[in-house]
């Protein structure tokens, strides 16, 4: 398999790839060449210098997973890759230390004018009354975004005595009362602040949160700092606020165009800039590279995305107990589908007992990709598998009730077409998973190989002449069940078979007296 690396990746990071693959480094591709070389490779290994646009994604076709070598996917078109069924990943905590260092760099050399004053000095001038700085103790450090790497820099300036407010909407009063920060708005926040810091993803929400409105309401001796991604503060609103003096500066790491020669902000005597710095340490650049490096491996070798961003992750404990139940769901599902054997508009998935505890997000995943994978093929994986039952408008409807019956955990897979639809609930026991029920009725089946569900009437002389047809035919039952139901009532029997019976077998069967439906489930 081979890999493509198109920004500047560590040592450590190529060593473990290259073990495992053939690995080429082409660093700064446009996105034409990008595009030409795309298709021959698995994996694309990328930091924040690879545009990875729809175009790309589209010519991607052996592409398998796209390893991000840091935080931000921003420049990934990840819904493109989330309907090709390429897995997206990142290495989330490899470069926050080095991030939130950096911050707290910045939010230091702009307190006290150090790039200027070293600029100034290094030009012969001596000039100790323009640089006249501010203290960072007891002032109000606002953090917007309070996610890994802005509760870093929060007790980093902690520990620089500031009082720390924030505003993150997804981030509980117990996290922050824990953090010993105070949540609040971002409003509040830009009226009251001394120092502002931003921490968020670029998102359609957080795009310009910090705009010409917020300037008008900041402090005139308010100091703006972004290390998180240009965009997140507008760059023209921050440059006229700069010129204007409506704040007194602003420490930029990141921006909308990178490199940034043509932002207004480079003209800014109060601001100062580092050129993305934010995760360029050893230690960061080691940290995610080796991340990245390993979660392609593990993908690659049929292993899972630890870090996925586009799939359902959960934590290795978890994961374990729902292992067996990924595979049941996935394997009921594709044959519910095929029970039903036609266009379906609605997939339930009912979780009973213990497992409705769990985070069952996986699980689901994989009963839509079963069901889908009956018309779609290996097109279908657990990466597209939401996404290409919605663009379908198949419903995806999920039930838990934690009260169990015999079982200590059980699913229910049922799908719907109009009127008609199909179930098929099953179990693991021990670590066995088992088929136990075909709609209302109870089976006790493995969920693997071939099996024939016969839909008939409950009266003597049709199972016999059923099973004459497959014997007749060379076709070996290897195990029976039947539905237990008064005589000259409907039920089903469900013939494990160890091989592959045709249309025209099953028609023969369908012929039998008695016998209203047989159909063929493949698992
Ligand atoms: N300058 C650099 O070299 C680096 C920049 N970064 C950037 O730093 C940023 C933060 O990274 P992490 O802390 O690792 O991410 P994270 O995912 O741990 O934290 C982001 C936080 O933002 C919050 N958030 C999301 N939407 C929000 C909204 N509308 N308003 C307020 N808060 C919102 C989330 O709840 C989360 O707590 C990212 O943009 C990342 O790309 C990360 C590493 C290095
Ligand atoms: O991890 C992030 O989000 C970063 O911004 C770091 O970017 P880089 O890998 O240094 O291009």
């Amino acid at each position: 398999m081979r890999i493509l690396v198109s920004d500047p990746l560590s040592e450590q990071g190529l060593a473990i790839l290259g073990e495992h693959f053939t690995v080429d480094v082409l660093t700064k591709l446009s996105e034409e060449e990008l595009i030409k070389k795309i298709a021959d490779y698995d994996a694309l290994v990328i930091r924040s210098g690879t545009q990875v646009t729809r175009k790309v994604i589209e010519a991607a076709n052996k592409m398998k997973i796209i390893g991000r070598a840091g935080v931000g996917v921003d420049n990934v078109d990840v819904e493109a890759a989330t309907e090709k069924g390429i897995i997206v990943t990142n290495a989330p905590e490899g470069n926050m230390l080095s991030a939130a260092e950096h911050t707290i760099a910045m939010m230091m050399g702009l307190a006290r004018n150090i790039p200027q004053a070293n600029a100034s000095l290094k030009s012969k001038k001596w000039e100790r009354n323009k640089f006249m700085g501010v203290e960072v103790n007891g002032k109000i450090l606002g953090v917007i975004g309070l996610g890994r790497i802005g509760a870093e820099v929060a007790k980093r300036a902690q520990g620089l005595n500031m009082n720390i407010l924030a505003y993150d909407p997804f981030i509980s009063e117990e996290k922050a009362k824990e953090l010993g920060v105070k949540l609040t708005t971002v409003h509040e926040i830009v009226k009251a602040a001394d120092f502002i810091t931003v921490h968020t993803p670029l998102t359609k929400e957080t795009r310009n949160i910090i705009d010409k409105r917020e300037f008008g309401m900041m402090k005139s001796n308010a100091r703006i700092i972004n290390c998180a991604r240009g965009g997140i503060i507008n760059e023209e609103a921050l440059a006229e606020a700069l010129q204007s003096g409506r704040i007194a500066g602003a420490a930029v790491d990141v921006f909308v165009n990178e490199p940034p020669f043509d932002s207004p902000l480079l003209g800014c005597d109060n601001l100062i800039a580092t050129p993305h710095l934010g995760a360029s340490t050893e230690e960061a650049q080691i940290n995610v590279a080796v991340s990245v490096a390993e979660e392609i491996v593990s993908v690659l070798n049929g292993g899972v995305a630890k870090n996925a961003i586009n799939i359902p992750s959960v934590k290795p404990d978890v994961m374990a107990v729902l292992a067996p139940y990924i595979q049941l769901a996935e394997t009921m599902s594709k044959a519910c589908a095929q029970l039903l054997g036609k266009n379906y508009e609605r997939i339930e998935i009912f979780y009973q007992g213990e497992i409705a505890g769990k985070d069952t997000r996986p699980v689901t995943v994989a009963a839509v990709k079963g069901m889908l994978q009956v018309a779609l093929g290996s097109a279908v994986n657990y990466v597209n598998a939401n996404s290409l039952a919605k663009s379908r408008k198949v419903e995806v409807i999920e039930s838990k009730s934690q009260t169990s019956d015999e079982f200590a955990s059980s699913i229910k897979v049922r799908i719907t077409k109009g009127s008609e639809s199909q179930s098929i609930t099953g179990t693991v026991v021990g670590n066995a998973a088992k088929i136990i029920g075909i709609n209302e009725e109870r089976v006790d089946l493995a969920p693997s190989g071939y099996i024939i569900v016969v839909k008939h009437v409950n009266k003597p002389n049709v199972i016999g002449p059923c099973c004459i047809v497959l014997g007749k035919n060379n076709i070996n039952i290897s195990g029976m069940q039947v539905g237990r139901v008064p005589i000259g009532q409907v039920t089903i029997m469900a013939l494990n078979v160890d091989s592959e019976v045709s249309d025209a077998i099953l028609k023969e069967m369908q012929s039998v007296e008695g016998i209203i439906d047989a159909k063929l489930i493949k698992l």
